[in-house]
């Protein structure tokens, strides 16, 4: 697999992003970022009265995201970012930033090829049972529990031509992080 500058951890509330994303980030050296820390302060308002977060509330966290990613990367950081990204169209805002975001048909085309983050995505993925038994264990998070239904609703799995790799949750964490050293090297 080709060197990538930036891991994404992503996958469903629970599905261990935060847990995973920061035991690599220690692994490797490199500098961690968890996208729940990002959220503005109505996105956890909205997810603490259990309503799921929808397009508009996600794109400009995700595109803070990707200003985020492209700047460490552009001066050599090398960064794991945890977050959610459900959707094939956040992934691309990730990479590319609001060129990520399709156009509205009646909109001029862009100009330009955008500054890209090269990324690798890791998808963590597990069954609604596994993972709703971890979140009931989870304290502390705003996030309430209820709303696992939705994010599976919500979620597009990473597919061709995506530079991804997937792994099952049902993994212990020793495991799922060999597997990803793996394919990094
Ligand atoms: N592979 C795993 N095996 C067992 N428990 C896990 C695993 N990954 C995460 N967990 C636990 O599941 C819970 C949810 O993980 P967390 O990292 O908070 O998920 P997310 O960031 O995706 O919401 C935490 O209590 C964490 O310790
Ligand atoms: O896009 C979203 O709806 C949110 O990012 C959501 O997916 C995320 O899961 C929450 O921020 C809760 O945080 P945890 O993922 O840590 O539960």
């Amino acid at each position: 697999m080709a060197a990538v500058p930036a891991l994404l951890v992503m996958g469903v509330s629970g599905s261990g992003k935060s847990t995973v994303g920061a035991l690599l980030a220690s692994e490797l050296g490199w500098k961690f970022y968890d996208a729940d820390d990002y959220h503005p302060e109505e996105n956890r308002a909205k997810m603490g009265k259990g309503i799921p977060l929808d397009d508009q509330d996600r794109i400009p966290w995700l595109c803070t995201l990707h200003d985020i990613l492209l700047r460490e990367v552009t001066s050599g950081q090398y960064v794991v970012l945890a977050c959610s990204a459900l959707k094939k169209v956040y992934r691309d805002i990730l990479i590319r930033g609001k060129h990520g975001v399709p156009p509205k048909s009646d909109a001029p085309g862009k100009e330009g090829k955008p500054a890209e983050v090269q990324l690798l995505v890791v998808y963590l993925s597990g069954s609604f049972e596994v993972i709703s038994g971890r979140l009931l264990k989870r304290k502390g998070h705003f996030m309430p529990s209820e709303l696992l239904q939705s994010q599976f609703d919500t979620l597009e799995p990473p597919s061709d031509p995506e530079n991804f790799i997937h792994i099952s949750v049902d993994k212990s964490l020793p495991e799922i992080i060999a597997i990803i050293m793996e394919a990094l090297k």
